[in-house]
């Protein structure tokens, strides 16, 4: 045979093989949407709003910027466990029951992967990272990281978030110098939150304090990350179809996909993990030329990466973690813990401004803790005991979670027993069967205000409620969270780890800045729009992105 006649043989056979697999993954697929469809008939019977589209079922009311009113609908009219209509009409659940919510996040959590970690994996670059793996080396990295959030670790950082947090003191400070100011607080709470992280997580800074500085590359990647991977929630029910693939066959047919939501993920994920690279390179060198130039850094040594990498260099071989883990750690930690923590002390700082007396309150029980303590900041222990503060920061975090849920799909059929029987047309029933690829949204606020566990008021603000014993219906619950008897941190291996980082950071800046000015509403009305993270936004400026005015006076 010619060389030609070879050549044309080879091609021939490369399209027929391509085509073949391309034709057996496409019968696979549908086999297995069948397959589901069919054994989700024990979920369609279950009550729940109606569809209004084929192609996205509820996704319309369930995921848009004024989705809060329809979650709410949803535990007024269906209860603590709801069916909602899908992308291509599968069937998907809403839960608040706490026993349901423990069996899928702690109890039976290896049979519900988290979406978001799942997609950072498909969608991320490098071959190995940390918080988006699975099962046992999920469990395994976890367990080695879980020691650098110690108190130990914690109680040296806090002065340096006190001198953050002074940083922006100062800012203000200057602002409202000539009488009070509507300043957009939230824009200065992210970049608060951004710089702590740095400082705190990484030992790095971008001058995010800065206010003749414009907002680094690196923090507007970690901006966009949560709200587009939101965008992305539709296609969670197609990832047990290929959860089992290498990420860098994910990564290539992610980006011939005719999607620009995928391609921006891939950017802003490439984003973070080339700044992690940096200033990872960066803190090796200076661990390679002795503990004196390591300790030289912003953070002096103290920050939670510091602190692994050098606890890194005394692990066993089977418990080092290796240069692509630690920064996949660097990217996940950024961008879990700055819109969190930014929105969760805007609606601190909004729900004072809306209860002036709450506000006096605390004011007073900052000044006489400073006034006994004689210094200009209060320590660990001080703040850890001045019980208004943290009323405050618990109905807070319990009425206005930043994450209204935890997006999880399942990986196996999995019977799980609820609290309450569901009433459905056929009788009660009180074990859901979720059938493998269901997506399950774990309802975090519909559990932290349940009337039936946190009475009558549960959806008012009242820290007061923090200063007396909870009520018995609250702790007969056994609600599976790790703060507070909610959901806001969620519960289980995956549970928020910088939740004790978070709560600090709050208290450390309330502790600054109530002492020093009067918040009130501006004329302005914000309004919280759902996205992932619900943030603040002025009333009819869509376009121009979350913003939170209020107006500040010099105490
Ligand atoms: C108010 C602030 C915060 C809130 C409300 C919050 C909430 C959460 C929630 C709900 C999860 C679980 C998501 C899921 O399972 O679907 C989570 C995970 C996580 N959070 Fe936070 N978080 C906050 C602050 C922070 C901070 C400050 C850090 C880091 C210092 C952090 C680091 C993480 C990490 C690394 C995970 C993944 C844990 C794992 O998969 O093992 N978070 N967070």
């Amino acid at each position: 045979m010619s060389l030609d006649g070879l050549r044309d043989l080879s091609w021939l056979i490369l399209s027929l093989s391509l085509f073949s697999a391309a034709a057996l993954a496409s019968v696979a697929t549908i086999l297995s949407f069948l397959i589901r469809r069919f054994k989700q008939i024990s979920v369609w019977k279950i009550p729940g709003p109606p569809s209004i589209s084929y192609m996205s079922g509820n996704y319309s009311q369930m995921f848009h910027a004024g989705a809060s009113e329809f979650h709410a609908h949803l535990n007024r009219t269906y209860g603590r466990v709801v069916r909602i209509t899908g992308l291509l009409s599968d069937a998907e659940l809403v839960i608040s029951d706490a026993r349901a919510c423990a069996s899928i996040l702690v109890k039976d959590q290896d049979n519900f992967e988290v979406i978001e970690w799942f997609m950072e994996e498909a969608f991320r670059g490098s071959s190995h990272r940390l918080l988006s793996l699975k099962g046992a080396h999920h469990r395994k990295l976890r367990k080695q990281l879980n020691p650098v959030f110690a108190p130990k670790h914690l109680r040296a950082m806090v002065p340096l978030f006190h001198t953050v947090a002074q940083q922006l003191r100062e800012v203000l400070e200057n602002k409202v110098a000539h009488g009070p100011q509507e300043i957009d607080l939230l824009n200065w709470l992210s970049r608060l939150s951004l710089e702590m992280i740095l400082q705190g997580g990484l030992g790095h800074t971008f001058d995010s304090l800065n206010p003749d500085g414009g907002e680094s590359e690196f923090g507007k990647a970690i901006k966009e990350f949560t709200p587009t991977m939101t965008r992305l929630i539709a296609f969670c029910m197609f990832f047990p179809l290929v959860s089992r693939w290498p990420s860098w066959i994910l990564r290539f047919g992610a980006k011939l996909m005719p999607f620009p939501m995928i391609h921006n993920i891939i950017r802003v994920t490439d984003t973070i993990d080339k700044h992690a690279r940096e200033i990872f390179d960066h803190k090796k060198a200076l661990l390679k030329s002795g503990e004196q130039q390591f300790a030289q850094q912003i953070s002096h040594g103290k920050d939670l990466i510091s602190v692994l990498m050098k606890s890194n260099s005394d692990a066993s071989d089977d418990e080092r973690f290796t240069d692509e883990e630690i920064m996949g750690q660097m990217a996940s930690l950024s961008f879990a813990a700055t819109d969190t923590t930014s929105t969760a002390l805007a609606r601190i700082f909004f729900m004072l401004a809306q209860h002036p007396d709450a506000q006096e309150k605390l004011r007073h029980e900052l000044d006489d803790a400073l006034a006994v303590s004689g210094a200009n900041s209060l320590g660990y222990d001080e703040l850890g005991d001045l019980p208004y503060l943290d009323a405050v920061c618990k109905e807070t975090l319990r009425m206005f979670p930043p994450l209204n849920f935890a997006h999880r799909v399942c990986l196996a059929d999995t019977a799980v027993p609820l609290s309450q029987a569901v009433h459905t047309a056929e009788g009660p029933m009180d074990t859901l069967v979720i059938p493998r690829g269901t997506a399950v949204h774990v309802n975090i606020i519909g559990l932290n205000r349940d009337p039936y566990i946190w009475g009558a008021d549960g959806n008012e603000w009242k820290p007061e409620r923090w200063l007396a014993p909870l009520p018995g219906s609250v702790l007969a619950a056994r609600i599976p969270g790790v703060y507070a008897n909610t959901l806001t941190f969620v519960g289980g291996s995956r549970s928020c780890i910088g939740f004790k980082f978070s709560e600090l950071e709050m208290k450390v800046v309330l502790s600054q800045l109530v002492p020093a000015f009067r918040f009130s509403l501006s004329q302005t009305e914000v309004i919280w729009r759902f996205g992932g993270i619900t943030s603040p936004t002025v009333k009819g400026s869509d376009a121009v992105g979350p913003s939170m005015p209020l107006v500040l006076q010099k105490v």
